[in-house]
């Protein structure tokens, strides 16, 4: 099991930064709430005793403290609201900027079960927390102050309830050890049922028509984990319930000790006793809250260890990549070069790595590029190499002769319109500022899905669509997108016969009589002919490149 990373505090403090000041006045204001509460129950115990009842003075020192206590709580309250709210859209916006700027490559490993939960589990307990942080402050200056009044009142007694705390302090420490155990088994397993999650959900078809995997995946899987984690939450919070019990019985144990006193030694002023039970009564609610909190405490630390696990993951974000601004993509592409290019996965454990080239590839403006090859041989690599989304580890990209380099590998992605075999469908039809332009319909009915779907506020209608339909409207997408490179990955292979016909036979010609490059992934061996370039792989090598121009 692992122990909270040393990062979870830096991680908050760094998260507070911005708001200090809310934070630190939040905080005063919570104290001097705490304070007042603290002096009106010195002023009740004193009214209580006073031979004079209650005077003017008394009335208005207990009328203004009243005042002070609601106003100062009242605005550390929303002090704490307005930061916690805060924190919790800048961690959401960090961790989008982060997964958004981060190589593709450790997106690839760090796998979408893991990142959810992450993104929607972990910034809830932080904002758990971050809206507890004002109100700890105000009970634990209660709890102090009060602790004052009682050494005022009585040294004997006030020593009694300090070592009474150290006990209870030591209980919750105990427990605190134990529960933040059960509190990390429990977060691991949150990762495990994500998995589960995302199964049934992509597996859904899959799992209708295989019942023993569907029993499974229900018994051993969902059921198996949200158990686990129940027992375990349940176990680590009955830790912390039976400390915070065994804690609140000490006061009355205090109480108790206190009456013996009185009794044992009746001179002892009946103003000290009754102050100091009406104190202790009083400070419970305060200590209970700061001994509740801890299981939040506990747990938020869990989430800012996640959070910080998944920023030093994604602390190199690529370098010269945009969010905001526009760059200045280059417009013309004359040629397109791979040389001497090779890129190795890490290895799994037990098999060998996957290593790709060295590749050596020459592209003109304006060819049709056809990449063939078993599965596996590496053509999906060998395009996102291509692309610029994996950065070679040796060899170099060129861009009309001009090596492609951190700096400007961002401007060179824009050059392509890609649709990968596992693609995604944006139904939003044009990216940025650029217009939509008037012939996306057109583009409907050429690719024959315009009785299904049109272009409405530029978005599609509908992507509820079939296999090979919703490949359409990608393909329409990337038409309209009018970038120079086109990239296919399988594209044809969900297309019935006449339309993958004119896929290769019209649409590939078209858009390469419109100047642009295209490079296709394919399986189709009966439209190899139309490449005018075709790139055989095995293994991760390119075995034959033939030119027909
Ligand atoms: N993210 C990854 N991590 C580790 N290894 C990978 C990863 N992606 C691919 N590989 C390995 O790289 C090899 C080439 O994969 P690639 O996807 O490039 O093949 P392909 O030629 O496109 O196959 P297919 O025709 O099946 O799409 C595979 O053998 C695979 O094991």
């Amino acid at each position: 099991m692992t122990q909270p990373a040393p990062g979870a505090i830096g991680e908050l403090l760094a998260l507070l930064k911005p708001f200090r000041l809310i934070v630190a006045t939040s905080i005063v204001l919570g104290m001097i709430g705490g304070l007042s509460v603290t002096v009106l129950l010195a002023t009740i115990n004193n009214a209580l005793h006073s031979p004079d009842g209650l005077t003017q003075n008394v009335v208005a020192l207990f009328g203004g403290l009243c005042l002070l206590a609601l106003g100062s709580s009242i605005c550390s309250d929303i002090g704490s609201n307005y930061v916690g709210q805060h924190i919790i859209a800048k961690l959401r916006k960090t961790l989008g900027e982060k997964v958004l700027s981060a190589p593709i490559e450790q997106i690839e490993r760090y796998r979408s079960h893991r990142l959810i939960p992450v993104l929607t589990h972990d910034v809830d307990t932080i904002s758990d927390f971050a809206f507890a942080f004002a109100p700890l402050a105000i009970s634990l200056t209660v709890t102090l102050g009060c602790m004052g009044y009682l050494a005022l009142l009585s040294w004997p007694m006030f020593l009694m309830m300090v070592v009474a705390i150290a006990i209870g302090t030591g209980i919750q420490f105990y427990a605190q050890g134990k529960g933040i155990q059960g509190f990390m088994a429990a977060r691991d397993a949150e990762d495990e049922l994500q998995k589960h999650y995302n199964a049934i959900a992509g597996g859904a078809k899959e799992l209708r028509i295989h019942r023993p995997r569907r029993q499974r995946m229900f018994d051993a899987g969902i059921k198996g984990t949200a158990d686990f984690i129940c027992n375990t939450q349940v176990r680590s919070i009955n830790t912390f319930v039976i400390a915070k019990t065994l804690g609140s019985m000490l006061f009355f144990v205090v109480i108790g000790l206190a009456l013996a006193l009185q009794s044992l030694w009746p001179s002892a002023d009946k103003a000290v006793t009754s102050g100091f039970v009406l104190v202790l009564l009083y400070m419970k609610g305060p200590i209970e809250h700061l001994v509740g909190t801890l299981p939040i405490v506990s747990r938020a630390r869990i989430a800012f260890r996640r959070i910080a696990e998944l920023s030093g993951k994604f602390s190199s974000p690529e370098p010269h990549l945009l969010l905001n601004e526009q760059g200045t993509p280059p417009s013309v592409v004359e040629r397109l070069q791979l040389d001497n290019v090779s890129y190795a996965f890490p290895a799994v454990p037990g098999s060998e790595a996957f290593r790709l080239g060295p590749v050596n590839l020459s592209i003109e403006q304006g060819e049709i590029i056809f990449i063939v090859g078993e599965n596996g041989c590496g053509k999906t690599t060998l395009i996102k190499l291509l692309l610029g989304l994996y950065a070679p580890q040796q060899g170099s990209i060129l861009l009309n002769g001009q090596a492609i380099d951190a700096q400007n590998r961002d401007d060179y992605r824009q050059l392509f319109t890609t649709i990968f075999a596992d693609y995604y469908l944006f139904d939003d039809v044009v990216q940025g500022d650029q217009q939509i332009p008037e012939d996306a319909n057109t583009y409907l009915q050429r690719l024959e899905i315009a009785h299904k779907v049109s272009v409405t506020d530029g978005r599609f209608t509908t992507t509820d669509l079939s296999t090979g339909q919703r490949k359409r409207l990608a393909l329409i997408n990337a038409w309209l997108e009018e970038r120079p490179v086109l990239v296919f990955d399988e594209w044809a292979a969900d297309q019935d016969p006449t339309f993958r016909r004119i896929f290769y036979t019209e649409l590939l010609p078209d858009l390469k009589r419109l100047g642009k490059t295209i490079i296709v992934i394919s399986h189709d061996d009966r439209y190899f002919d139309l490449a005018d370039q075709l790139v055989r792989m095995e293994s991760g090598r390119v075995v034959t490149e033939r030119t027909t121009v």
